[in-house]
């Protein structure tokens, strides 16, 4: 099968199943292999890839992408790109998704932060990942609930209330910005970027602060980045109850370029802008220059602050 794409459209999709003569849940592990190809894992040289079928009928694909001279914590695990690529497409359910190894507890954990968590069903194409496990979960089809492979969870039932809307639910966070014609900074210097690509980038980062998921901390914020031919990603924070596998928004943006940036290197992001609330106690400032320096030195970096209002 050809190298797939990172979204697959529902049309695609039954037209790929009937030629395999399968069902679309019978796709998913069929895609994986192939979907590999698209991990970026300099580090590991162990690629893992994770597809899913999301309520739209339309199938998503996830892959680890790992960052050579950071430490390995920032590595973003192909579950978790596949989250983040759900809900840059606003996709609304995730109910199966298949796997090339065993999910690790961090993306067990990540996972419990979409409504209904526990029961997500995966299959795991590895031959050596847990057989038993499928055999015990009853439904004869190799998938496996996550509650199955993750039981007595901590997650959001814990800290929130039941109404707040999860992970994969719309948000708008009411946030503006508190001086928008004030550049930070002095201006963009790279050459790239004048004064259009300016505000687009800005009010692109604003967009997606208004629908990160930060429930916990209330410390909403999102990235927007440019490359060298003016083409524009974006993406979110998005938080877990248990704190440590939450993803950054330079991240989340990161997965939106590795989707759609036509399979460059980091090194093409140029520009970048972080919008979040001024004194956040959670603050991802430092980290994404950090994270944006070490992958792209050239990349010119700005942060807006912004209100609720
Ligand atoms: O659940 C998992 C476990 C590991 N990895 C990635 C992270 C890292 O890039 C590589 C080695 O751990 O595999 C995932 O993507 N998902
Ligand atoms: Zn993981």
């Amino acid at each position: 099968m050809d190298r797939p794409s990172f979204v697959i459209h529902p049309e695609e999709a039954e037209a790929a199943a009937k030629r395999l003569g399968v069902s679309a849940l019978q796709l998913l592990p069929l895609l994986v292999n192939p979907a590999k190809s698209l991990a970026r894992p300099p580090i590991s040289n162990f690629s893992v890839s994770a597809v899913g079928l999301g309520s739209s009928g339309r199938i998503f694909v996830g892959v680890n992408v790992e960052f050579p001279g950071l430490p390995l914590h920032h590595s973003i695990h192909a579950e978790q790109f596949l989250v983040t690529n759900l809900t840059l497409n606003s996709e609304r359910h995730l109910r199966y998704f298949s796997v090339s190894a065993a999910p690790c507890g961090h993306c067990r954990q990540f996972l419990q932060e979409i409504r209904d968590a526990p029961e997500i069903r995966i299959l795991i194409t590895d031959p050596n990942a847990f057989r038993d496990a499928a055999a015990e979960d009853g439904d004869g089809d190799g998938f496996v609930r996550l509650e199955s492979i993750l039981p007595h969870r901590f997650g959001p039932d814990d800290l929130l209330e039941k109404d707040v809307p999860l992970l994969l639910e719309p948000h708008d966070n009411r946030l503006t910005l508190s001086d928008p014609d004030h550049l930070p900074n002095g201006e963009f210097c790279n050459g790239y970027i004048d004064s259009d690509i300016s505000s687009n980038l800005r009010g692109t980062a604003l967009s997606a602060a208004n629908r990160s998921y930060a429930p916990y901390s209330r410390c909403p914020s999102g990235v927007a980045l440019v490359d060298c031919e003016g083409k524009m990603y974006r993406g979110w924070y998005m938080e877990s109850a248990a704190y440590n596998p939450s993803l950054g928004p330079v991240q989340a943006a990161l997965v939106d370029f590795v989707a759609n940036g036509g399979g460059g290197g980091f090194e093409r992001i140029v520009g970048a802008v972080l919008v979040e609330k001024k004194d956040a106690v959670v603050s991802q400032e430092l980290t994404a220059r950090m994270l944006l320096q070490v992958i792209s030195p050239k990349c010119d970096f700005k942060v807006f602050h912004c209100y609720e209002f």
